[in-house]
């Protein structure tokens, strides 16, 4: 258990939120207020029936609760509220800039137009409490034929997004499946991220590396079990987004005290933390933060390190992650006993 003052050190520290599913950020309660306001009708019967469905026992566990729970999303504004309940959240929490996720399909295989979608998330960026961007994730478990369809319906809507991802069922799933529609999106200039080795093994990770060059790898605490990819990671500082109080929910490991996160610092990788779904998964990021420090050995200097690989892993400008960076250590300055 760490001690109050790093507690609280923690909490206030600035921070950059790189792994966030916007559609996980959907509360019980504005589900239930979006069902009655488009009249949409939900399998569940209250706030506390859906609640006790989060018990998941894998991550397939997890998708099918939260496709179910983003099918109240249908207007623009919806679309809104969402994103500007969950900017405030991370306001809240230090979060100086935020990368979110977002996941077209599943909206507009409900008949949802993707301008509906992109609009109304991109408006609650442009007029949220923090710098907000966004990254626009394929589902792997469909084909990537829709992921083309999907980058083309992006084309007249590129000024609002800065990349796109990989996400959804990932065994079976492996990225060299998309290897195409991330080769267009690079041409098109657009950053490169995936979901891997978060169930999948570190075969994902390498191939989202070598056929989809990806930036950051989303989760990715699987690579421990490869020694030399371990080696290649931190040999390249190539960041990864880990997300504890999910990793816990989806059982990738059974407490935290076990959880590999110290152990990936410890081998030198660009570790950061964050939150993935947290309306699902108990928490934003200070919760996931709080987590993780609670039950590892984890002391001042880690937490500068996290909040410094954030900004440093963060696709900004460089003179604005310089800034952002400067932020962080003045920050620590000030507070180092
Ligand atoms: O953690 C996740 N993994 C894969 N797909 C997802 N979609 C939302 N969250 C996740
Ligand atoms: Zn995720």
């Amino acid at each position: 258990m760490m001690n109050e003052q790093l507690r609280g050190i923690v909490r206030g520290m600035p921070k950059a939120e790189l792994h966030i599913h916007i559609e996980g950020s959907l509360e019980p309660e504005l589900i239930f207020e979006l069902a009655q306001r488009n009249a949409v009708q939900l399998a569940y019967q209250s706030v506390e029936e859906l609640r006790a469905a989060y018990a998941f026992t894998d991550l397939q566990s997890f998708l099918d609760v939260y496709y179910a729970g983003a099918s109240v999303l249908l207007h623009e504004q919806d679309f809104y509220d969402m994103t500007m309940a969950y900017l405030r959240r991370a306001a809240a929490d230090n979060v100086r800039h935020a990368e979110i996720f977002f996941d077209p399909q599943t909206h507009t295989g409900r008949g949802v137009p993707f301008e509906t979608v992109i609009n109304g998330i991109h408006r609650a960026c442009a007029e949220g409490p923090i710098s907000a961007t966004l990254i626009m994730c394929f589902l792997r478990h469909l084909s990537e034929e829709a992921a083309l369809q999907t980058l083309e319906m992006a084309r007249p809507h590129l000024d609002k997004i800065i990349g796109v991802g990989l996400d959804s069922s990932e065994v079976g799933h492996p990225p060299e499946k998309f290897a195409r529609v991330f080769a267009q999106a690079r041409e098109l200039g657009l950053h490169l991220v995936a979901h891997a080795g978060e169930e999948g093994p570190p075969a994902y990770i390498h191939s989202a590396l070598d056929v989809l060059h990806v930036e950051r790898i989303d989760h990715g605490v699987r690579a421990i079990e490869d020694a030399e990819l371990t080696a290649r990671l931190a040999r390249e500082q190539m960041a990864l987004t880990v997300c504890p109080l999910s990793n816990i929910k989806l059982c990738v490991f059974g407490r935290m005290d076990e959880h590999n996160l110290l152990r990936l610092l410890d081998a030198g990788l660009a570790v950061t933390i964050n939150s993935d779904d947290p309306a699902y998964f108990g928490g934003y990021m200070n919760a996931n933060f709080e987590a993780a420090f609670d039950a590892l050995p984890l002391g001042l200097s880690h937490a500068q390190r996290l909040a410094r690989n954030s900004f440093a892993a963060a696709f900004l400008d460089d003179a604005t992650k310089q800034r952002y960076l400067g932020e962080v250590d003045a920050y620590f300055r000030e507070v180092m006993p």
